[in-house]
């Protein structure tokens, strides 16, 4: 079922000073069958419009009013039961004196008699779903005897037991500990895949949205920022907002004069018009070395080194440095340049990013450093 947001803005509170802008007036096209992040920070207005789009909360209706589609179906003013939804909340909220079984089958029990499914079917559905989420054996559980991820796979069955056209998840998983998260994630991207319905979830973690989207709504201050593929958002930021939220930074702001850009006593060679300049670095972008090049001399000093993962992590300070970078280092690099906390050694950009001040926010390609 597709989803289309139609100048869609929310205003909280009586009409005048004590109103809030929630959100700004927005469109949205979700394709069907699609799995949409909204990610954004505290307070941009995922929450609500996830709300909106459930009919647990109202649009404006002035200055204009907006609208939403589920397929070609007008459901602005349908009651939330009526728009064949299915819900998973952050926290739980399973029936506490259920058994696992009867949470999954309770939606099912509970519809008007011509819709409900024989005691057969609902048997049958349930137990498919709990087989999908692999949680047969612990039908006749309560609530209380499961772990947090446990509860939340119950969730997510009792949620689609209903055969919902869109599910909605509010920070699914944002109480459960990392490795709890990253299985749910899994669980959460095969079931939409095998059972093929549209789903829209908030998130604040950049990775989360990153990992399980087919595409990604960034947005800040009631606005969307940008709405595209993981890929895309990262490779192609369309403006500051989505590369610094979108992962790691480093910062080098300076003066550009005759191709060089100095800060301090750092040095790079940029091919860019004179007056100051800010460029952005991801921490994969800096490539550490012994000595500086003609193009790039950078010089820092270790004063963290995080060889946990697949990666290095090497915190570098320096004078010149508004704060601290982040460089990551394949190991093999890491154990050919021996390094050790307190060694100097010089910053080498690979390549870097800009985004030119207001108005002009569109976006900027990437350069390749000039080396
Ligand atoms: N019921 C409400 N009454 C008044 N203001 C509200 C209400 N709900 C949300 N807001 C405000 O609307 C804005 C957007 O809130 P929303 O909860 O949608 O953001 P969010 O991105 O989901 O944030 P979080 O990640 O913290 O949940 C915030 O400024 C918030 O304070």
């Amino acid at each position: 079922m597709s989803i289309r947001l139609q100048n869609i803005a929310k205003t909280y509170g009586p009409p005048g000073r004590g109103a809030a802008r929630a959100l700004d007036p927005l469109d949205l096209e979700i394709r069907e069958g699609e799995l949409i992040g909204l990610l954004g920070p505290s307070g941009s207005g995922k929450t609500t419009l996830l709300r909106i789009i459930a009919g647990l909360e109202a649009a404006d209706h002035t200055p204009a009013p907006g609208r939403i589609l589920f397929g070609d179906r007008d459901v602005t003013h349908v009651h939330v039961r009526d728009r064949r939804i299915g819900f998973v909340f952050q926290h739980y909220a399973l029936f506490r004196h259920m058994t696992v079984y009867d949470n999954v089958a309770f939606g099912l029990t509970v519809m008007p008699r011509r819709q409900r499914p024989t005691g057969g079917e609902i048997r049958a559905r349930v137990h498919r779903l709990l087989e999908m989420v692999q949680l047969e054996p612990l039908a006749n559980r309560y609530p209380a005897q499961l772990s947090g991820g446990q509860q939340q796979r119950v969730s997510l069955a009792r949620a689609l037991a209903l055969r919902p056209d869109v599910l909605l998840l509010d920070e699914p998983f944002g109480a459960l500990d990392a490795k709890v998260r990253q299985e749910l994630r899994r669980w959460l991207r095969h079931l939409h895949d095998e059972l093929n319905f549209t789903s829209v979830f908030v998130t604040h973690d950049q990775e989360e949205a990153l990992e399980l989207s087919d595409r990604v709504v960034v947005m800040s201050n009631g606005r969307i920022e940008q709405i595209d593929t993981p890929d895309s958002l990262y490779r192609a930021p369309a403006n500051r907002f989505v590369f610094e939220f979108l992962g790691d930074v480093n910062h080098l702001e300076g003066e550009v004069r005759d191709g060089t850009l100095t800060c301090g006593d750092a040095r790079l060679a940029v091919e860019l018009p004179d007056g100051p300049e800010e460029l952005l670095l991801r921490p994969h972008e800096v490539k550490l070395a012994e000595a500086p090049t003609a193009d790039a001399r950078l010089p820092a000093t270790v004063t963290a080194i995080s060889p946990v993962g697949a990666e290095v992590r090497v915190e570098l300070a320096a004078d010149w440095m508004a704060s601290p970078w982040l460089a990551t280092l394949r190991h093999a690099d890491y154990e050919r340049l021996d390094l050790r906390r307190g060694q100097r050694l010089y910053a080498l950009p690979r390549r870097w990013h800009r985004f030119p001040a207001e108005p002009d926010t569109r976006p900027t390609r990437a350069r390749e450093a000039v080396s």
